[in-house]
């Protein structure tokens, strides 16, 4: 390898975050996951999109040890994460927001906000979070399911936001919600991402992704089919769309 080349790999490293490199998974005998690799680095919004089924989702639950058959290669800073079990991994700075956003119906918003542990150093107080999400003050006595879509998102996101960790894996906070709310969403992670965490999101919405990422990792029967700057989604839309099959 020539210096210039040697020169960029270890500047990525020296910037990445998060380094997948040939990661497989499985649900029991079915393998999802064929050899992903990709990089975040720390600070920036990145998107995983693809069409349905893609192993968009697996590969957060992999990265967070949810799905626990795994090969290959995660490693936050120097420290492999293969092998680790949820709560270790939780532990090292890294939260989960999954789809279903899994708030409990049967708790206050107060409640389901003070619900996960803190972990770590630096997570936002109870007064913050407050401050921060207004909206959840003024419903903080409600039940959880007695809120909208997007207030239930936005609970979702303010809950992770206590543990101190400092990298955010957010799946499809947009989904289902309207084009006002789904703003709100864009907003807050853009309001997150000044405050300095890294954030990786799963999202079907191309317009929305466009809205908050840096750059966009195409997803493809379990591999990488492309990485997209956010430059290269504004000129290539029509690339990205006949992935996604729109
Ligand atoms: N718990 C599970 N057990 C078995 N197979 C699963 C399970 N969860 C997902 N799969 C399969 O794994 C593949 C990848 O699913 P995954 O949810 O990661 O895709 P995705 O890209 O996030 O798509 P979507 O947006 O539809 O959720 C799909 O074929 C799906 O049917």
């Amino acid at each position: 390898m020539n210096s210039r080349v040697v020169a960029a790999e270890d500047s990525r490293l020296a910037s990445a975050m998060l380094s997948i490199e040939n990661l497989s998974a499985w649900y029991a005998e079915s393998r999802v996951l064929h050899g992903m690799s990709f990089d975040v680095r720390e600070g920036e919004v990145l998107t995983l999109i693809g069409r349905n089924g893609a192993g968009k989702t697996t590969t957060l639950r992999s990265i967070m040890g949810v799905v626990r058959k795994r090969t290959g290669s995660i490693r936050l800073g120097a420290e492999e994460l293969i092998g680790k079990r949820t709560y270790e991994i939780a532990r090292k700075g890294i939260a989960y927001c999954p789809e279903e956003r899994a708030i409990f119906a049967s708790l206050s918003v107060r409640e389901n906000l003070l619900l996960p542990p803190v972990l770590r150093s630096g997570g936002m107080s109870n007064e913050g979070l407050f401050k921060a999400f207004p909206n959840l003050q003024a419903r903080a006595a409600s039940q959880g399911t007695k809120l909208s879509g997007g207030e239930q998102q936005m609970l979702a996101i303010a809950r992770i936001l206590r543990t101190g960790s400092r990298l955010l894996l957010l799946d499809e906070p947009s989904e289902g919600l309207a084009p006002v709310v789904v703003k709100e969403i864009g907003e807050l992670i853009l309001r997150l991402k000044q405050q300095g965490f890294t954030i990786v999101l799963v999202e079907q919405n191309l317009r929305f992704a466009k809205k908050v990422a840096d750059r966009h990792v195409v997803v493809e029967n379990g591999k990488v089919a492309d990485v997209l700057t956010a430059a290269d989604l504004e000129s290539g839309m029509d690339r990205v769309q006949s992935y996604l099959g729109v």
